[in-house]
């Protein structure tokens, strides 16, 4: 189905305020759909096929979309044919103060100086109010964020999101995990964006080290990658590739403890979370939780399996699961975008810097408006 058709599925699908989701992975050739009929929510089954979405603490907020329940739709993803269209108008923005803000940052950073905690992922949120239409929207993420896993996710009853993540939580072949380490950020266009600061090396640091002590629980073979910087629209990310072979069935468990990482809430995790729960003074909902396909089947390539004969040959479909992280995202309601920006905070931070990070992330999402 070319795009244009599938925006008209999405349009319909939401005229019935039914529920859908459609996404695009890192560098997929496809847009996929999944359009369901039913309001129902559903619980997440890692032994199901399907597609995920859960919160960040709240375990009221999670749904799965079953495979065998959706109309699924592939519509190529070819970007010279996507219209980028923003509404070039001033945005109005209404958002926590930069000086309250920058308190909460030092009464962070006092708080992780006086007690065991060394990180914290702090995070404001920004309403704007925009007369951008949410298929158009979801369209301009497509634009421009080509290796993000962008996507446009509605319930009725739990809400409307959209965003384009350069986080993987989880990806699962076989028994082969791969996840990653991703924290620290500095705009791509900085000069010396290569010289990372110990302040950075630091934050994700610890993500390394706690994703790595979380895996040993399940498993004996841990391979860590080389830290490079990765680029994420316009920002660049400290990043380690992380391998494990696990057992297929620990995967709901292990995303039980690997969730939420000290890239999206800190070290040591419980305090970390408490800390935030305490202290942000709003409800994350899905912002830091995770979303993505589980146990999907692969495309089928056909080929022909040897010279001169009439039959094809079907590759054997190996179920992936691939998770992302839910950053650079916003909530949708009525022509309002709440965009969710964050920041790990260590006693090296820096209270405007900190300000400034979340500014230039919420450039990921005021871009498509
Ligand atoms: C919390 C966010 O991003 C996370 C925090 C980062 C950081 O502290 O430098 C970098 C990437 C993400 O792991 C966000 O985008 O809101």
């Amino acid at each position: 189905m070319n795009f244009q058709e599938l925006k008209n599925k999405l349009v319909n699908q939401l005229k019935k305020n039914l529920p859908f989701v459609v996404y695009h992975k890192p560098n997929s050739p496809n847009i996929v759909a999944l359009l369901e009929n039913s309001t129902q929510i559903y619980p997440v089954e890692y032994s199901e096929q399907g597609f995920a979405m859960i919160g960040f603490n709240n375990p009221k907020l999670a749904h799965f979309i079953r495979l065998s329940q959706a109309k699924k739709i592939n519509s190529p993803y070819l970007p010279n044919q996507l219209d980028f269209q923003s509404k070039n108008q001033p945005i109005k923005e209404k958002s926590i103060a930069k000086s309250s803000y920058e308190n909460k940052i030092k009464q962070s950073i006092n708080f992780i100086e006086n007690t065991k905690v060394e990180k914290v992922v702090f995070s404001r949120k920004i309403e704007v109010e925009s007369q951008q239409n949410l298929v158009q929207a979801f369209e301009n993420l497509l634009c421009l964020y080509e290796d993000a896993f962008t996507y446009l996710w509605h319930h009725p009853k739990l809400g409307t999101w959209l965003g384009a993540t350069p986080e993987t939580l989880v990806s699962l072949n076989r028994n082969r995990l791969t996840t990653m380490a991703l924290a620290g950020t500095k705009l791509a266009s900085n000069k010396a964006a290569e010289n990372w600061g110990s302040k950075e090396k630091e934050e994700q640091n610890y993500v390394t080290k706690a994703i790595v002590n979380e895996l040993k629980k399940y498993s004996e073979k841990i391979n860590i990658g080389t830290t490079s910087s990765k680029k994420a629209g316009k920002l660049l990310h400290l990043h380690t590739p992380i391998t494990a072979q696990i057992n297929p069935s620990d995967l709901a468990e292990i995303l039980k403890y690997l969730h939420p990482t000290p890239a999206v809430a800190g070290f040591p995790k419980k305090e970390a979370v408490d800390y935030i729960l305490a202290n942000e003074a709003y409800e994350r909902k899905y912002y830091t939780g995770f979303l993505g396909e589980v146990n999907f089947p692969q495309e089928v390539n056909k080929r022909k399996h040897r010279k001169n004969q009439e039959f094809t040959a079907v590759q054997p479909r190996i179920p992936l699961t691939e998770l992302y992280v839910n950053l650079r995202c916003m909530e949708y309601d009525n022509q309002r975008y709440t965009l969710y920006v964050g920041g790990g905070i260590t006693k090296e931070s820096k209270p405007s810097d900190e300000w400034e990070e979340t500014k230039n992330k919420s450039q990921t999402m005021l871009n498509v408006l």
